[in-house]
């Protein structure tokens, strides 16, 4: 693992959240995307090498819905970028943690990403990423 790529937050209204975040950073949203395949509108913001990910369900059975519903707003998981998504998936496997896909699936920002069970890692939801580009 190369570095903490973002720390993802569940957030309810990217609207209100984004203008905290923005006060909070002093700077602006630099890209709102939506990801159908999890269920999820997001918005990033940089803070000098950081990446902050703002997450809203966009559907009742997302993963973010799910998470809002347990435990309201907060972090919802740690992202890690790696050069090579499927043999860490398969270092990973072989440790012994659960992964939450078989194959690497599109992420946001042109990545593809696995997701590691939180009830692995202590409670925390872990997210790799690699870059497509
Ligand atoms: C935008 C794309 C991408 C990117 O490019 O960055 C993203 O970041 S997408 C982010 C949203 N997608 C995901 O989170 C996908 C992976 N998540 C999942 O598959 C599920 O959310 C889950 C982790 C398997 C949980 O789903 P499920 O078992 O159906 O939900 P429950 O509500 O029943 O939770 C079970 C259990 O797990 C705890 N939990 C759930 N989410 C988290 C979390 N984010 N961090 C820590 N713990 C979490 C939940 O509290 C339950 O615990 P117990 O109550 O103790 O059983
Ligand atoms: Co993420």
């Amino acid at each position: 693992m190369k570095k903490v790529e973002h720390i993802g937050i569940a957030v309810s209204s990217i609207e209100s959240a984004g203008a905290i975040w923005k006060t909070l950073l002093n700077t602006d949203i630099y890209k709102i995307e939506e990801v159908l395949t999890e269920g999820v509108k997001t918005a990033f913001l940089q803070s000098g090498p950081n990446k902050i990910e703002l997450l809203e369900a966009t559907t009742p059975d997302s993963p973010i819905a799910r998470f809002l519903e347990k435990k309201g707003e907060g972090i919802h998981h740690i992202a890690f970028e790696v050069d090579d998504i499927e043999a860490e998936m398969a270092r990973l496997k072989a440790e012994g943690f659960v992964l939450l896909n078989d194959v690497p699936k599109r992420g946001a920002d042109n990545k593809l990403v696995c997701f590691v069970h939180p009830k692995d890692v202590g409670g925390v939801l872990v997210e790799l990423c690699m870059n497509q580009d």
